[in-house]
């Protein structure tokens, strides 16, 4: 993968994987990125380890010239929305998400908060339906329509809000590009390598199979991170897309 500097240490990747840095452990993780390459992926900070170990990890992974993707998953009234995303825009974050299902006042008020950002602004894109989530537990909610056709209510929700993208199922990517437009980004965990262990992840598809149904960001934690050479499997997953 090529990569330009910026200004910093950031480094631009041209990749599509964000790996997701779900640890318990600051040592842990630091020792797990310093083995991989900003220019190989960008990184994802979750509700764990920013709850554990604060802003601080954020800028940590900055320096080491990674793009972060915060997925702290927002949703609250729009007022407090709104600051939560621009105090995640002041981190300098590369991508910032929220829950679609907070509303389209709710976004609206998350993407005006990011207009002064100009440029410089994250990402901000909104969570559909959770990959974990099947019809039963929308029944349990009220929500009679499936997985699928509620996330794609969702997804034109958050399209009619102006945000930048979605976080979806993989398999729902073909259908969502159509819909929606090829500019609205689709971000989707739930990616696994041919021949990683599935784990507690149900709808899956491989890097390949994302990147052709139109996926522009794949999230994959579990079969990087817990790799016995994180670098190299990064490396390979990068090579298959580049052949894909
Ligand atoms: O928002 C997310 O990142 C997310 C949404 C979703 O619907 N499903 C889902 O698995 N995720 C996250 O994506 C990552 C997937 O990790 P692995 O299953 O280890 O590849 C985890 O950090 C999950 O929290």
């Amino acid at each position: 993968m090529t990569s330009v500097a910026t200004s910093s240490s950031r480094v631009v990747t041209e990749s599509p994987v964000v790996v997701a840095l779900d640890y318990n452990n600051r040592d842990n993780a630091l020792a797990f990125v310093d083995r991989i390459d900003p220019r190989d992926c960008r990184l994802k900070i979750g509700k764990e380890m920013f709850t554990l170990f604060g802003p601080q990890i954020v800028r940590d992974m900055q320096q080491r010239g990674f793009d972060v993707f915060l997925d702290l998953k927002f949703h609250d009234i729009p007022n407090t929305t709104a600051h939560a995303v621009a105090a995640a825009a002041e981190l300098g974050v590369w991508m910032v998400n929220v829950h679609a299902s907070g509303g389209a006042r709710m976004m609206t008020a998350a993407r005006e908060a990011l207009v002064p950002f100009g440029k410089d602004a994250p990402l901000l894109i909104a969570v559909t339906v959770l990959t974990s989530m099947e019809a039963s537990d929308l029944l349990d909610l009220g929500v009679t329509l499936s997985p699928a056709e509620h996330a794609e209510r969702l997804a034109r929700l958050t399209h009619s809000c102006g945000l930048d993208g979605v976080v979806c199922s993989a398999q729902e990517a073909v259908r969502f590009k159509s819909a929606i437009g090829q500019d609205f980004k689709l971000v989707t965990p739930g990616i696994r390598p041919q021949g990683s262990e599935a784990g507690d992840q149900r709808r899956i598809m491989t890097p390949e199979q994302a990147l052709a149904a139109g996926v522009d960001y794949m999230v994959i934690g579990r079969p990087v991170t817990q790799s016995a050479d994180p670098a190299n499997t990064l490396k390979a997953i990068n090579a298959s897309l580049k052949g894909a």
